[in-house]
């Protein structure tokens, strides 16, 4: 777990800290999205977790332990770091940049290369055809791949996430996020994710904290601050169209009812569709609702145009 006491950090010369006060968790094997506007303190926030910047005063603790006076080897080691502009190296080959902390820590060349290539796969790359490469023989989609393999090379705990998507167009970028989630959630790492994309933050965060001028303003899971923003700043933070954005995070599996039969409906989504996209689909064809499908193809209920209307009003599901 990563702990957060009352963190303040305050840059020499400046006359406000660029945090304040910051005090929550993050728990082991979860991800949380710090968002905010431009300069509200989530990179400086990030940045203290693997002591590129020393809080001015609070404490961080890692499963206990204080960051501040951790081993710093020890420490970066256990935390991967991915960053906007990757910053592989330009004239190592995309082996020998995942290859990068293995051979710092002294790894053999028989195990360096059969974590490289297992973690090419991973990302979704051939290593066949991607060890010899240089970066710039890379699309942008593809260096960001290698970026987050190489973060991942030492197997830390800890990924901490700059943008990882922001240079990225909008197609590859729900992708990656797609495929860097389902990683994450598969090796269970305890993730802290800076994004300025509220869909991103959404989509991404088991939790997702919402900074205002340095301070924590409301610390929850997607569904409760779309459905109860803190206040004023937040609500308008999320957008008049937060309640559709809700539908994003349920499935169509989650709030159908009972089969109908065949000949009475028309028009078909998969349960683990969101209701977001079933609702589309129903004012797309003008439909009342859709047979709910599993990924055999079989009908398994049938969701009502009023039941998406109405998982976009209801409470949040405590956690
Ligand atoms: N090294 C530094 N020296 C002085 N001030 C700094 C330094 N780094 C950050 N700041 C200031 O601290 C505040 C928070 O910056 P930070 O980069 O953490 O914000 P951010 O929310 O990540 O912004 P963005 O979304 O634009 O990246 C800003 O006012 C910034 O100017």
């Amino acid at each position: 777990m990563i702990r957060l006491e009352n963190v303040t950090k305050s840059f020499p010369g400046t006359a406000q800290a660029a945090v304040t006060g910051l005090d929550f968790e993050i728990e082991t094997g979860t991800t949380v999205a710090l968002i905010g506007p431009s300069g509200c303190g989530k990179t400086t926030t990030m940045r203290m977790i693997n002591r590129l910047e020393v809080p001015t005063s609070g404490r961080i603790l890692i499963d206990g332990r204080d960051v501040a006076t951790s081993e710093l080897t020890l420490l970066r080691r256990n935390i991967g770091y991915v960053i906007q502009h990757v910053g592989l190296f330009p004239h190592m080959t995309i082996a020998r940049n995942v290859a990068a902390v293995p051979r710092l820590l002294g790894w053999d060349k028989a195990r360096t290369d059969r974590r490289v290539d297992e973690l090419l796969h991973l990302v979704g790359l051939d290593p066949a055809t991607m060890r010899a490469r240089l970066p710039h023989e890379l699309s942008g989609g593809q260096r960001q791949r290698v970026g987050f393999a190489r973060a991942l090379a030492a197997d830390p705990d800890i990924m901490l996430m700059d943008e990882p998507f922001g240079a990225i167009d909008p197609i590859t970028r729900v992708r990656l996020q797609d495929e860097f989630k389902e990683i994450l959630r598969a090796v269970r790492k305890t993730v802290v994710i800076v994004t300025h994309d509220l869909d991103e933050a959404i989509k991404m965060g088991d939790r997702v904290a919402v900074m205002r001028d340095g301070r924590l303003l409301q610390y929850d899971t997607p569904d409760a601050i779309l459905a109860r923003p803190a206040d004023f700043f937040v609500e308008s933070f999320l957008g008049p169209d937060r309640a559709i954005r809700r539908l994003a995070l349920r499935t169509a599996g989650s709030a159908m009812g009972p089969r109908r039969e065949a000949a009475t409906t028309r028009g078909s989504v998969d349960e683990r569709a969101s209701l977001h996209l079933a609702l589309s689909l129903m004012l797309a064809d003008d439909l009342p609702g859709l047979t709910v499908t599993n990924a055999a193809g079989d009908a398994v209920g049938y969701l009502e145009r009023e039941s998406v209307v109405s998982a976009a009003r209801t409470e949040a599901a405590p956690v």
